[in-house]
């Protein structure tokens, strides 16, 4: 048991440094805090399920995560929440779409590039079996 808790604590601070990464990047900053309803009201009655960087830190130190694949389904969800809202083929959206899009690319080829694949095949074990 103590082992499995070393992988998992192996996990969080790997997924703090790429959630870090992915915070300090300036073309992702309009996704590392949630969407302030002040500045964009009608966010919420389209989107059902925010996400946003800051709270998927916030999630790795609540163990929220077991495996990399987890964070990565939020990463899915920040992504396909910013198409979602803008869809249209103004360059305000398409811009938006494609720094989603390029956060998402970089969230997987950065997990990877640095994860190692049986380190990944034994936390979603452990994952599975709680
Ligand atoms: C994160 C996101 O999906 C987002 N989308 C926006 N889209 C638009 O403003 C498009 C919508 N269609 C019409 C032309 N404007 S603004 C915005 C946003 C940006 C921030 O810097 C902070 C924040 O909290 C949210």
């Amino acid at each position: 048991y103590e082992k499995e808790e070393g992988t998992l604590r192996e996990l969080r601070i790997f997924l703090r440094e790429i959630c870090a990464k992915l915070a300090r990047n300036r073309q992702f900053f309009m996704f590392t805090k949630p969407v302030d309803v002040q500045e964009v009201p009608d966010y919420l009655s389209i989107i059902k399920q925010p996400m946003d960087l800051e709270t998927m830190m916030t999630k790795i130190d609540l163990h929220r995560y077991l495996c990399a694949q987890d964070f990565l389904d939020d990463v899915d969800l920040l992504c396909r929440n910013a198409l979602e809202y803008n869809p249209d083929r103004d360059p305000a959206d398409k811009l938006i779409r494609h720094r989603a899009c390029s956060l998402r690319d970089t969230a997987y080829t950065l997990i990877k590039a640095e994860m190692d694949s049986d380190f990944e095949e034994q936390c979603k074990e452990i994952s599975r079996a709680r």
